[in-house]
């Protein structure tokens, strides 16, 4: 399996409004993927389409190399709230996960409510917001997909819990042939936990790609001022700002900057994101992908 996502065309309509368009995506196996966006840029409904739970208004999309929403077994899914039924007890979700699932782990399921000190005697009505998500993540990681899409797994978890839980993912991922899309608002959880990201914004993917390879492929230009058309032709211009007598570019290139003018610096995940999503949205333009 080389695949865990692939969209092509892919687009969502509610009523008259599209949610996600023209979104074309190829996200190869054993990755931690981060999706980032802002608020109503269009994540769960990406997720909800990659899932099956909703269907597509425009395009397609594959998921584990067969039509979304096909393969539930192999696929594990947190949705953004954390669903659990209040009435029944954190042992009657284990023994539920045991009976729907085929591959489910036990041992690992136990461990992790052990870990977190859940009593699982307790209801699930009766816990905090983070302990409900942790719940929703145990059965999730339980279930032993090939893929999990989590939908702002650690929204709701202290920062302490936070920082265990995307490393209890890591070590999941390294471990098992696991590969993972989580959606999040926060760059540092992408940074510590992803290895590939997907920025949408607007309903638009701007740019996806592993990170190391983006981060290889974009650069901070500044320097005399200097206009737009001036640029070089393979340098794609992300974002530029100028005052009277100087200009900064956030570029992209796979070239060598040899331009003296330039002081030239790396970004960070965190510039990199913030560039794509601060940028306006120009739908003529092409959208970025790394090319491999
Ligand atoms: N069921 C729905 N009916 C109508 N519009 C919807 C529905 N669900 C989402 N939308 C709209 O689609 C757009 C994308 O929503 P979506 O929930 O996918 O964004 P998001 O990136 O996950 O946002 P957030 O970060 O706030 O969770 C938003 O403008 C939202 O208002």
């Amino acid at each position: 399996m080389n695949t865990v996502l692939q969209a092509q065309g892919l687009g969502k309509k509610y009523g008259r409004r599209w949610a996600l368009t023209d979104c074309d995506l190829e996200v190869p196996a054993g990755h931690v993927v981060g999706l980032v966006g802002p608020n109503g840029a269009g994540k769960s409904t990406l997720l909800n389409l990659a899932v099956g739970m909703l269907s597509p208004s425009a395009g397609t999309v594959e998921v584990l190399g067969a039509p979304a929403g096909s393969q539930q077994a192999k696929v594990g899914y947190v949705a953004q709230d954390t669903p659990t039924y209040a009435r029944l007890s954190i042992a009657d979700h284990l023994r539920l996960g045991r009976r729907l699932n085929p591959a489910w782990d036990e041992s690992l399921a136990q461990q992790r409510i052990q870990h977190l000190k859940l009593d699982p005697k307790q209801r699930a009505g009766k816990l905090s917001g983070g302990q409900r998500a942790q719940l929703a993540l145990t059965l999730g990681l339980a279930k032993r997909p090939d893929l999990l899409i989590l939908d702002e797994p650690v929204a709701a978890l202290d920062p302490l819990a936070r920082r265990e839980f995307l490393q209890d993912l890591m070590e999941a991922v390294a471990e098992q042939e696991l590969s993972v899309v989580l959606s999040s608002h926060l760059v540092s959880d992408v940074e510590r936990a992803c290895d590939y990201v997907i920025v949408l914004v607007d309903s638009r993917v701007q740019v996806n790609g592993e990170i190391d390879t983006l981060l290889a492929t974009h650069y901070r230009l500044t320097g005399p001022r200097r206009d737009p058309k001036d640029m070089p032709r393979d340098q794609f211009v992300v974002t530029a700002s100028h005052t009277d007598r100087q200009s900064t570019y956030l570029i992209r290139t796979d070239q060598p900057i040899h331009d003296p003018a330039w002081t030239v610096t790396q970004l960070t995940l965190e510039d990199l994101v913030l560039a794509y999503m601060g940028r306006d949205v120009q739908p003529e333009r092409p959208v970025l992908e790394v090319q491999r």
